[in-house]
């Protein structure tokens, strides 16, 4: 049956209800961590969204849209405006008058949520170059350290942030790269962020063997994972050492095993001794090279490691006082959230002023985001990365392009700006050219507030690359919402 305008006028109403509610109840709750006043708005609209959000609300939108109104496909930073938007316009429509507490919202409190997202990507992010909406944050490889200029031609290039690594280098490097960037500074004019990122409990390959006349693994191989350094046993072709030698205790039998950023997957099948051995079930055509310092997954397996490791506790003393964004690799829950507060803390008086980037990254991150982004906002500045390298081998690449887009508009939400992580032109940064999908994963980037670049020896070329496509989108697309600029693109 046909619903009538007052219908879809009730089920308005009753959704406004319904997510009022709902939200308040949801504010409530975290009311006591949130001591950032600038935070609050925010908060209290991430608290509508879940709530508006907990419902199928595609019968209503399809309803919606013949009769010219907003189908709420943009609500995320501004929930309840967007709702009572809506309703306004249906009373009009049926001639109803609003009723309290119903107002149409003026544009001011409407964009507010915008405002403040943009007041807070410039606040981490600085201030951004003309015509482009997104910051572009570099990776600094070894070449940085021992290249003065690398960093001045990244900066003239267009980069508004970089990114130290702590999982690689060492702090004599990093120290140096920090000089590099201070000196980049000076000769700019421009300051540029420095966000660094504790490698925190990803479990790696350390050192590896491999048969002299075959390094690459395919299917079927077998590879015995061991303590590091302990790589000794004859019977096996391939081994590699295991930087987090606990994991080795918490694996059991049929678990799978993800090597280097997914390249490799298999199945733990037996253990031997105290280490295990995995059977390889899926390579690339040629295979993979077993290399050391790369990923050791074990996707879905609950690995209870300790959020902070002695290495990211020692790194913290660097990081705390020298960067201007922390970044917490593997973080999964609120309280892991706290526990590098109380580090912080334990370092600076003013810790409150550093900003914090959870790097998302595995299923339990995902599924724990809004306490997340409480956590963090609640006490300091705060900015999410999609960390699309682990995740996607944690939570299945299928399901990438997904969970990136409910964490965008999650964080859209709570007013929080993404960084958008990993394999940005990766062809093109690694190997001087690009494929025609990372173009337009690129593109896509857009309607993140920063955009990530990895390591690799064409940085410079990736980040010229970045800025002309995110200038080009930028007059398309602000967020969700499509820009409807004048089209030249043909003859008329
Ligand atoms: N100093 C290094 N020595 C060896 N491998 C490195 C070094 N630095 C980076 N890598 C490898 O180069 C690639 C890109 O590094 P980058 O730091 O940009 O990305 P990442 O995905 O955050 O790295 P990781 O997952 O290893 O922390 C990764 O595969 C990383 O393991
Ligand atoms: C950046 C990072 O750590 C990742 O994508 O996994």
């Amino acid at each position: 049956m046909t619903k009538t305008t007052r219908d879809i006028l009730d089920d308005v109403l009753a959704l406004r209800e319904r997510v009022s509610t709902w939200g308040a109840a949801t504010f409530r709750h975290w009311r006591p961590r949130i001591r950032r006043p600038e935070f609050a708005a925010g908060a209290l609209n991430l608290a509508h969204y879940l709530a508006f959000r907990k419902h199928d609300l595609r019968p209503l939108q399809r309803a919606l849209m013949p009769l010219g109104i907003s189908s709420l496909g943009r609500a995320e930073g501004r929930v309840l405006a967007s709702i009572d938007a809506v309703a306004c316009a249906l009373s009009k429509l049926v001639g109803r008058a609003p009723g309290a507490p119903l107002r149409p919202p003026s544009a001011r409190q409407f964009y507010r949520g915008e405002r403040q997202l943009g007041l807070a990507a410039e606040a981490l992010f600085g201030p951004g170059v003309p015509g482009r909406h997104g910051r572009i944050l570099v990776t600094l490889g070894s070449d940085a350290a021992r290249d003065p200029g690398l960093l001045r031609r990244l900066a003239e290039g267009g980069a508004d942030a970089v990114r130290i690594n702590c999982a690689h280098d060492d702090p004599d490097r990093w120290m140096r790269m920090i000089e590099h960037l201070r000196t980049a500074e000076r000769a700019t004019g421009r300051r540029l962020k420095l966000l660094m990122d504790l490698g925190g409990p990803k479990v790696r390959t350390a050192d590896v063997a491999t048969p002299s006349d075959r390094q690459r693994m395919v299917a079927g191989d077998e590879l015995l994972i061991c303590r590091a350094g302990a790589l000794r046993d004859p019977g096996y072709a391939f081994q590699t050492g295991c930087t987090l030698p606990v994991v080795l205790e918490r694996i059991k039998i049929g678990d799978p095993v993800a090597i280097d950023d997914g390249k490799l997957r298999g199945r733990v099948v037996r253990e031997e001794a105290g280490n295990l051995v995995a059977v390889i079930e899926q390579a690339p055509v040629k295979g993979a090279k077993l290399r050391p310092e790369k990923g050791l997954n074990f996707p879905g397996v609950k690995l209870g490691l300790d959020p902070l490791t002695a290495k990211d506790l020692a790194d913290l003393d660097i990081v705390a006082r020298e960067a201007d964004m922390v970044g917490y690799s593997f973080v999964e829950t609120a309280q892991h959230l706290a526990c590098l507060q109380e580090e912080l803390a334990r370092r600076r008086s003013d810790w409150r002023r550093l900003a914090v980037v959870p790097k998302i990254e595995t299923g339990g991150a995902v599924a724990n985001l809004p306490e997340i982004i409480v956590q963090a906002a609640g006490c300091q500045p705060l900015a999410v990365m999609i960390a699309r390298g682990d995740l996607a081998v944690e939570i299945g690449f299928e399901r990438v392009a997904e969970m990136q887009e409910e964490i965008l508009w999650l964080c859209e939400a709570a007013h929080v700006p993404v960084i958008w992580a990993t394999e940005v032109l990766d062809g093109l940064v690694r190997k001087g050219t690009p494929s025609r999908g990372e173009m337009t994963d690129a593109a896509m980037a857009a309607r993140a507030e920063c955009i990530m670049l990895n390591k690799g020896p064409n940085q410079l070329a990736g980040v010229e690359a970045l800025d002309n496509v995110l200038r080009r989108m930028g007059e398309h697309q602000a967020k969700k919402t499509p820009l409807l600029r004048e089209l030249r693109s043909w003859a008329s």
